[in-house]
Parts: structure tokens; C-alpha cells; sequence
């Protein structure tokens, strides 16, 4: 069986609009197949909102995301990460092999692979622990090993270090590059510029709701091509 990619995705004048203003979009875009991809802008630039409305969490009040295959399946190759994770009160484990008890696998099964997703991330001594007692490092990993346990083809993350200490970033980009080498296309959000520059193969800069500038990481980063990249990018306050 040929297994077709859900890449790339097409937005068409898409927007999303909250209490009668258009808060993202008009946005015409295309995201090519491969990429680790880095969200950069000013606060309340649209980020978030770009990112859900990718995944297909937003009602758009135009235009269209558009994957190459249909919805269903497009939506099952997916994963988002968000910036304060969404956990069950069940242990570590049971979070971790959850995804895939939900799309079939035998509960033999999906422990099995959880538990070699734990080991991987650094958190099989957490196994058996409530998962709402994790520290905030701990329950970004859970996140992570839980959204990748099923080989998504695409993971978006939104700020997944915020607030997380320089080891907890380190073990956390550590596994997102890996996932990324074995062929995962991500799309992560970051207000820290040093993490985009580490991970990023391009980047969409953000700006009032659109998709002010975008390229190549190497590019954007020693030649941004519009004043206000520039200006964000040496730190200047752009509105
Ligand atoms: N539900 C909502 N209702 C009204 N306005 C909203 C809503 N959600 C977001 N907004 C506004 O839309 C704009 C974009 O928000 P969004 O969270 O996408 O930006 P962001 O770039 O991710 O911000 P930050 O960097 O602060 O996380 C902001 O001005 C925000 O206040």
C-alpha cells in the first residue's frame, strides 16, 4: 500500500476572526513537506492562533486549510503540543500509551511502546507517578512522548519551553530534533530567540495576524527583508 503524505499544506485566504475582529489572516501559504519550522513575532502577533488554526482548531471565518489528503486522515497525522499541557489523572505511563489504546492498539501494546517512549525522553522513573505531580519540565515531556507515540507527520508545538529550565530545553529540543531527523515535520512556536536559532530550517515571522516575512532560518536571521523583522530581531519593540 502507498502511503500518501498529508504535506504539503495549503492555506487559502484563510482568517479567523474573534468578537467581530479579524485577529489572523488574510493568510496565503504553503508549507513545504519537510522543515522544522519556528514561529517568531511580538506578543499577541498571532502565533497561537496560527498555529490552531493550521491544525484545524479554529473555525475560519474564510478561505481554507487545505491538506493532499481528506480531513480524517490529515487530522489522525497529526499532533499539537500546547504551552500548559493537557493531562489525564492517570499516571505517567496510562497518559503515554493512551493515544494509541484510543486508535487500536491492545493495552499490552501501547504500554509496551509508552514505556519505550518514557526511556527515550528521560522519564521512565516517572512511570508509575500520578501524572499532576510532575514539575513543569516533566509534564512538557509527557506531552511530547504522547504526541509522538503515534509517528505523526506532522507535530505543532506551541511555546512548549516556556517557563522551562535550561536542562528540561535542552532535553526537550534533544528529542524534537531527533523526531525531526527521522522525519517528522514541525511547526513550533518560541519567544526565545536563541531556540529559534538552534532549531529552526525556516521561519515564519508573525506580525498583526500575518505572515509578515518568511525564508530560509540562515536568511532570515542574517538578512531579514522587512523593517519590522529587522527591528524585532534586534530587539527593538514592534507594534
Ligand atoms: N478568544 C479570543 N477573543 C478575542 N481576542 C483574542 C482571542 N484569542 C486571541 N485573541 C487576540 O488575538 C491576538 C492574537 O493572539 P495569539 O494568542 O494568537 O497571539 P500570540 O502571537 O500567540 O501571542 P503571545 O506571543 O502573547 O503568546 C491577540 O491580540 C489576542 O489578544
Amino acid at each position: 500500500m502507498v502511503t500518501q503524505t498529508i504535506l504539503p499544506l495549503r492555506l487559502r485566504d484563510a482568517r479567523v476572526r474573534k468578537n467581530g475582529r479579524v485577529i489572523v489572516g488574510p493568510v496565503d501559504y504553503e508549507l513545504p513537506a519537510d522543515g522544522f519550522t519556528i514561529v517568531i513575532g511580538p506578543n499577541g502577533a498571532g502565533k497561537t492562533t496560527l498555529l490552531r488554526m493550521m491544525h484545524g482548531m479554529e473555525r475560519l471565518a474564510s478561505g481554507a486549510v487545505e491538506w493532499q489528503v481528506a480531513e480524517k486522515r490529515a487530522r489522525e497525522r497529526q499532533a499539537f503540543v500546547f504551552q500548559i499541557p493537557v493531562m489525564m489523572r492517570r499516571n505517567v505511563l496510562e497518559n503515554v500509551a493512551y493515544p494509541m489504546q484510543l486508535h487500536g492498539s491492545s493495552r499490552k501494546q501501547a504500554r509496551a511502546e509508552a514505556a519505550r517512549w518514557l526511556e527515550l525522553i528521560g522519564l521512565a522513573e516517572a512511570a508509575e507517578r500520578p501524572a499532576p505531580v510532575l514539575s513543569g519540565g516533566e509534564r512538557q515531556k509527557l506531552a511530547l512522548a504522547r504526541a509522538l507515540i503515534r509517528k505523526p507527520e506532522i507535530l505543532f508545538l506551541d511555546e512548549p519551553c516556556a517557563s522551562l529550565d535550561g536542562r528540561a530545553m535542552r532535553e526537550i529540543e534533544a528529542v524534537l530534533q531527533s523526531a525531526h531527523s527521522e522525519g517528522t515535520r514541525i511547526v513550533m512556536s518560541t519567544h526565545d530567540m536563541g531556540q529559534a536559532r538552534r532549531l529552526a530550517s525556516d521561519v515564519l515571522f508573525v506580525h498583526r495576524g500575518r505572515i509578515h516575512e518568511d525564508g530560509p532560518a540562515a536568511r532570515f536571521f542574517e538578512h531579514p527583508q522587512t523593517p519590522e523583522a529587522r527591528a524585532f530581531l534586534q530587539g527593538d519593540i514592534v507594534e
